[in-house]
C-alpha cells in the first residue's frame, strides 16, 4: 500500500476548499492522523484491547468511519471469541480500496465485511462492540441524535460504544487554550503553520466539535446507562458508552 507524507497544505492555496476524503487525502491518511491527533495511536491500541474484552460469541463489531481499517486491524489481534465477524463502514471509495487491498494482503481470511456506505444508512443489529473513531464530529449535528439512537438499539445488553471525538469547550480561556496546545502538537510534528493554518480553514464547518457535556446527555438520551471519558489529551478524547 502506498503510504507517503502527508504535505497537502504545505502550498499556499488560493481559495481553500472544504475537506474531503478523496484520493489525494487516503494516500497520506496514515501520516496525516498520526500527525494531527495527539494520542491516535494510543487509542487504536485500546481499542484492540476492549474489543477483547466486549466482544460476544457469533456477534458483530461495527468499526463505522473506518478510514483504512486502523480499529479493525487492532480489534482482529485482540477478539479471540468465536464467530464473531467485524463490519468496517466509509462512505470514501478511496479509503474502502485501499483498506480492501491492505486486507486482502495482510488478513486475506479475516471474517471482515467492508462496505462502502454511508454509516447513517446502515442496519446495526447483533452488536457486541461499536467503534466511531474520530467520525460522528463529520455527521451534521441534527443526523447525530437519531444515528446514536440507532446504535444503541442495535448493541446487545452489555455492549460497548466507544466513541473519540475532538472536543471544543464552554469556557473560552480553556478552548483557546486547547486549541493552542493541539497547534504545539501538530507544530512539534513538523506541521508549519501555514499547513495548520490552511487546514484548519478547510476543515470549518466540516468538522464540528462539541462538548464533553453535549456528547455524554446525548448518549444518555440515547439510551446509554453510562458515558465517561477514558482517555483525552487537549481538545481530543475518547469515550466509553456502555448499554
Ligand atoms: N456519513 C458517513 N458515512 C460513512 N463514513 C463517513 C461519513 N462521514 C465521514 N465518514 C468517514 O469517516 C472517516 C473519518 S476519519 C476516521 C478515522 C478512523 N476511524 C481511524 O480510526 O483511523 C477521522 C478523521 O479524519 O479525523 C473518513 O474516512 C470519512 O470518509
Ligand atoms: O488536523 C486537525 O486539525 C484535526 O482536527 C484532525 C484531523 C485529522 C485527519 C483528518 C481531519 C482532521
Amino acid at each position: 500500500m502506498t503510504q507517503s507524507k502527508d504535505s497537502i497544505y504545505a502550498r499556499p492555496i488560493g481559495a481553500i476548499e472544504a475537506f474531503k476524503f478523496d484520493d489525494k487525502v487516503a494516500e497520506v491518511f496514515l501520516d496525516m492522523i498520526g500527525r494531527s491527533v495527539p494520542g491516535y495511536q494510543a487509542i487504536i491500541a485500546a481499542i484492540g484491547l476492549l474489543a477483547g474484552r466486549f466482544a460476544r460469541p457469533d456477534s458483530v463489531c461495527y468499526d463505522l468511519g473506518c478510514s483504512l481499517g486502523a480499529a479493525t486491524f487492532s480489534m482482529l489481534q485482540q477478539i479471540e471469541a468465536p464467530h464473531c465477524r467485524i463490519v468496517a463502514v466509509d462512505n470514501s471509495a478511496a479509503m474502502v480500496s485501499r483498506f480492501r487491498e491492505r486486507l486482502q494482503k495482510e488478513v486475506p481470511h479475516a471474517n471482515v465485511e467492508i462496505r462502502c456506505a454511508d454509516i447513517r444508512d446502515i442496519a446495526i443489529e447483533n452488536a457486541s462492540v461499536v467503534v466511531l473513531n474520530f467520525t460522528l464530529q463529520f455527521i451534521p449535528p441534527e443526523d447525530r441524535r437519531p444515528f446514536l439512537r440507532k446504535i444503541q438499539e442495535g448493541l446487545l445488553p452489555g455492549g460497548l460504544l466507544i466513541l473519540s471525538e475532538k472536543l471544543c469547550f464552554d469556557d473560552p480561556r480553556q478552548q483557546e487554550l486547547q486549541t493552542e496546545m493541539h497547534h504545539a502538537f501538530k507544530r512539534a510534528q513538523g506541521y508549519s503553520e501555514l499547513e495548520i493554518s490552511q487546514k484548519r480553514s478547510a476543515l470549518e464547518n466540516v468538522l464540528i466539535p462539541e462538548t464533553f457535556k453535549t456528547h455524554q446527555s446525548r448518549l444518555l438520551e440515547a439510551g446509554f446507562a453510562s458515558a465517561e471519558v477514558w482517555f483525552q489529551y487537549f481538545n481530543f478524547a475518547s469515550i466509553l458508552a456502555l448499554k
